[in-house]
């Protein structure tokens, strides 16, 4: 089954839905945005995790060290590069993080050269985000899935940019990828959306038979 990955968490009833789904991923954003959380609440926010939740910790372009420390402090189990890091960044951290902390590169995908690219860093799997000249990361676009196909990705991938309980079924069968990442998919009004969360994980995992239900 497909892997879900939320993202963006910043609150304690979105650990009760991230919880009540059993997602495979939470992610926390470290990095400069509107949803950038503070060591001490990722920190707060993942002792709330379950099991078998894993806890990602998102950074742009932050230097390793950095990186490693927060990651060690928050009980992060992966880091996810989302910005320009290079091989020698992910070889450095490889050093630095405990062991067992995955490394994910975020490809910012125009054309097939930019996942090529991403793969080359060596990091364990990589993370297929839409470009914008604007954001690094959580801007809600989607890119054209159908470049995925043509590549020859040598880790297991997540898809991500402009996914929703709508267009996620559709990313899974054109991109077949190892998992799935959403972030302004499943907000309203700028916070995240219960309700969306569900139908999100719903349709990504293909329980169509939920998707039609609330949750209470
Ligand atoms: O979520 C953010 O605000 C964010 C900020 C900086 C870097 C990455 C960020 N999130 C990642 O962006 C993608 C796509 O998000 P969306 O669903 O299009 O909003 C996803 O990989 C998030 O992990």
């Amino acid at each position: 089954m497909v892997k879900v990955k939320l993202c963006g968490l910043r609150r304690v009833e979105d650990i009760i839905s991230v919880n009540r789904l059993a997602a495979d991923y939470a992610g926390f954003v470290f990095a400069p945005c509107k949803r950038k959380v503070t060591p001490e609440l990722a920190r707060a926010l993942r002792k709330s995790l379950k099991s078998p939740t894993k806890a990602v910790g998102v950074f742009v372009d932050t230097p390793a060290p950095e990186v490693a420390a927060i990651a060690e402090w928050c009980g992060m189990d992966v880091v996810q590069m989302h910005g320009n890091e290079d091989a020698e960044t992910v070889q450095t951290l490889r050093m630095l993080l405990p062991s067992g902390c995955e490394i994910w590169k975020a490809a910012h995908v125009r054309t097939a050269d930019d996942i090529r690219k991403a793969a080359e860093t060596g990091a364990d799997r990589l993370l297929l985000d839409a470009y914008s000249p604007d954001a690094a990361g959580g801007t809600g676009a989607t890119f054209n899935w159908e470049i995925i196909p043509q590549c020859d990705i040598p880790v297991p991938y997540f898809v991500a940019g402009g996914l929703s309980a709508e267009n996620v079924a559709d990313a899974v069968r054109v991109a077949q990828p190892y998992g799935v990442d959403v972030s302004s998919g499943v907000e309203t009004d700028g916070f995240k959306d219960a309700g969306k969360m569900a139908q999100f994980v719903w349709a990504a995992r293909g329980e169509a038979s939920q998707a039609g239900q609330g949750i209470e």
